[in-house]
């Protein structure tokens, strides 16, 4: 894999328009008095993870999980598609928040061999996936996206993570743990799944839900410190 292959990562921003503004999801406009109290953080995520790893930078946050349906676009690339999922997330935690509230959507992908992986569907779906990722090298792909009524930015995080070889035994016992279930590409890093992990090239906090040191930096240009 060379470089070209995950360009990472700029800074993307998209200001919000007068016609956005006033679409039921994004909608509403920041009044003076509001203005002055300081930002106030919504996470549009049900991941543990992810609050957890706003916490261990000593964000707090409040939680609200959205629903948005999770299908790949026609001829849409895995970086586009994590990237755009993070702004949705992110716009629909923004539809019922209270003014002046900052919003953070994130979404995280396994790629391998060109192949998109989210979370599996059941426990044969899971170990399709082990095996497939088994004695190769892939890619996590997370995108995180901060949004207020005005404008959106979001970035994309791409890890390069290398799998030992693992037995179909040791995938079934694995699923049989519980951990594959909510995670992309079937396995935990952070967890049991450590022992797969031959190596890794890029942000172990991306892998895990959340790239932190890229989401500091988008927080701070919200006005919302770390390690406060
Ligand atoms: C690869 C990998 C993924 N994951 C997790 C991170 C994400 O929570 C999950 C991928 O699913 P996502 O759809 O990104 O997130 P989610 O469904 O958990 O939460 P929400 O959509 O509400 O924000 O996989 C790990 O915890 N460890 C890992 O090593």
């Amino acid at each position: 894999m060379t470089d070209s292959d995950y360009p990472d990562t700029k800074i993307t921003e998209i200001k919000k328009t007068a016609a956005d503004s006033s679409a039921p999801e994004c909608g509403g406009v920041l009044n003076g008095a509001l203005a002055n109290r300081p930002p106030q953080l919504v996470l549009a995520s049900a991941s543990p993870r992810r609050a957890e790893l706003l916490q261990q930078i000593g964000v707090s946050c409040s939680v609200r999980p959205v629903d948005i349906p999770e299908v790949v676009g026609q001829g849409e690339q895995p970086q586009q598609f994590v990237a755009r999922l993070a702004r949705e997330k992110a716009c629909a935690g923004l539809a019922d928040a209270a003014e002046g509230a900052i919003v953070l959507g994130a979404d995280t992908v396994v790629v391998s061999d060109g192949m998109i992986l989210g979370k599996p569907v059941n426990r044969e779906d899971a170990l399709v996936m082990l095996q497939q990722l088994s004695g190769s090298r892939h890619r996590v792909m997370t995108a995180v996206a901060v949004t207020n009524r005005e404008r959106i930015l979001s970035q994309v995080v791409t890890t390069e993570v290398e799998f030992r070889t693992l037995s179909r035994a040791q995938c079934e016992r694995y699923w049989d743990t519980g951990e594959p279930c909510d995670k992309a590409g079937a396995y935990g890093i952070q967890g049991l799944g450590a022992v797969f992990v031959a190596s890794i090239n890029g942000s172990y906090s991306a892998v895990v839900g959340l790239p932190l040191a890229e989401t500091a930096a988008l927080l701070e240009k919200f006005g919302i410190p770390v390690w406060q």
